[in-house]
């Protein structure tokens, strides 16, 4: 087994930056080994016409790290106000990358998000004759609906009718978390689907036996066994539909260790190493490229990176517990288990 691993510069499909002090502090654990990243809109307000975009664009520019190498992918927050000729103008002047749709109520701020989809399909349609892709949130909000089966019952009942009414539109099921998403992934033309470093790690037993644990949660919410095992192997499988997206989340230690916890987990300092981990176990090491930094440029259009990383296996890796900010500490995703996968930069 070779000990050492050559990729091309990975890219993050699915990326929460934040603003502000927090943005400053996130954003080197991301560069340090990424490319590119699809910046997700849910700030507060959020990110919903063209101007804000690109203002936001810049503040992440500026608050990078000397001697960095990151572009940003931006992407603007679908609501039932979105207006279809401002996402074509921000489309064709290279400002997006994306279009965001997140349920209402589904996930952190995502309360200006769509609940009725009538009213969101002039853009959609746009967007389909552009061939800008739309980003799923997929998961339904309806109370009767139990939380674990919310991935579920949105592909049939919102998911499929999308992609029925607007053939064409290109479309990323974002952080899928079951193998209901796998099989649905699988089974159509134009879509492809993000799966999270941690999804790969914890399934649904991680968050509550043993005393619950708010550093693990995170929407959608992790699921049984058999769902993560699904996950690892369509990741691993070097189909081209299933790329990275880690939805490094960051919220304070505050506003996760509380009565009422944020939804999000932070992997961005460790995922590479964790990754490598996981590829390793499934006997799929040749394949990690293929995830974190082909498959996703192919879907995109976008050129794979110039540059490499590299990566090799010795004593375990250490990292941070927790990234300062100034608005408090930010845990780092535990996954369990020593790492040993080191993850250098190449000039
Ligand atoms: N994934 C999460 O649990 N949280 C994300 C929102 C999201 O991606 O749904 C966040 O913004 O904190
Ligand atoms: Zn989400
Ligand atoms: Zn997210």
């Amino acid at each position: 087994m070779s000990q050492k691993l050559t990729l091309r510069r990975p890219d993050d499909w699915h990326l929460h930056l934040r603003d502000g002090a927090m943005l400053q502090a996130v954003l080197p654990e991301t560069s340090r080994h990424f490319a590119r990243a699809i910046i997700m809109p849910n700030l507060v307000p959020p990110v919903v016409t063209g101007a804000q975009a690109a203002a936001y664009r810049d503040r992440i520019l500026a608050a990078l790290t000397k001697g960095h190498d990151f572009t940003p992918l931006m992407t603007l927050y679908l609501t039932e106000n979105t207006d279809p000729s401002d996402v074509a103008a921000a489309h064709a002047s290279g400002l997006i990358s994306a279009v965001k749709l997140y349920p209402a109520g589904a996930t952190t701020n995502s309360a200006s998000g769509v609940a009725d989809f009538d009213k969101v399909r002039g853009v959609l349609e746009k967007m389909a004759e552009i061939g800008l892709p739309l980003c799923l949130h997929g998961e339904v909000t309806d109370n009767e609906i139990d939380i674990f089966d919310r991935e579920a019952v949105f592909i049939d009942r919102v998911l499929d009718p999308i992609r029925r009414t607007t053939p064409g539109l290109r479309t990323v099921m974002e952080h899928i978390t079951t193998s209901n998403g796998v099989d649905y992934a699988k089974s159509q033309d134009n879509l492809a689907a993000t799966i999270t470093t941690h999804h790969l790690i914890i399934n649904r037993n991680h968050i509550l036996v043993g005393g619950i644990k708010p550093h693990y949660y995170c929407l959608p919410v992790a699921k049984r066994e058999e769902h993560r095992l699904a996950l690892r192997a369509a990741a691993t499988s070097g189909d081209k539909r299933f790329f990275l997206g880690t939805d490094s989340a960051p919220h304070t230690d505050a506003n996760k260790e509380s009565a009422c916890g944020c939804a999000g987990c932070f992997t961005a300092t460790n995922t590479m190493s964790i990754l490598a981990h996981v590829f390793e176990e499934m006997g799929a090491l040749d394949r990690l490229e293929g995830f974190t930094s082909l498959n996703g440029p192919a879907f995109y259009g976008l050129p794979v990176n110039a540059d490499t990383i590299t990566l090799t296996k010795g004593d375990p890796v250490t990292y941070p517990d927790k990234i300062d900010t100034a608005d408090g500490p930010v845990t780092v995703f535990d996954p369990g288990m020593d790492l040993h996968w080191h993850v250098h930069s190449n000039p």
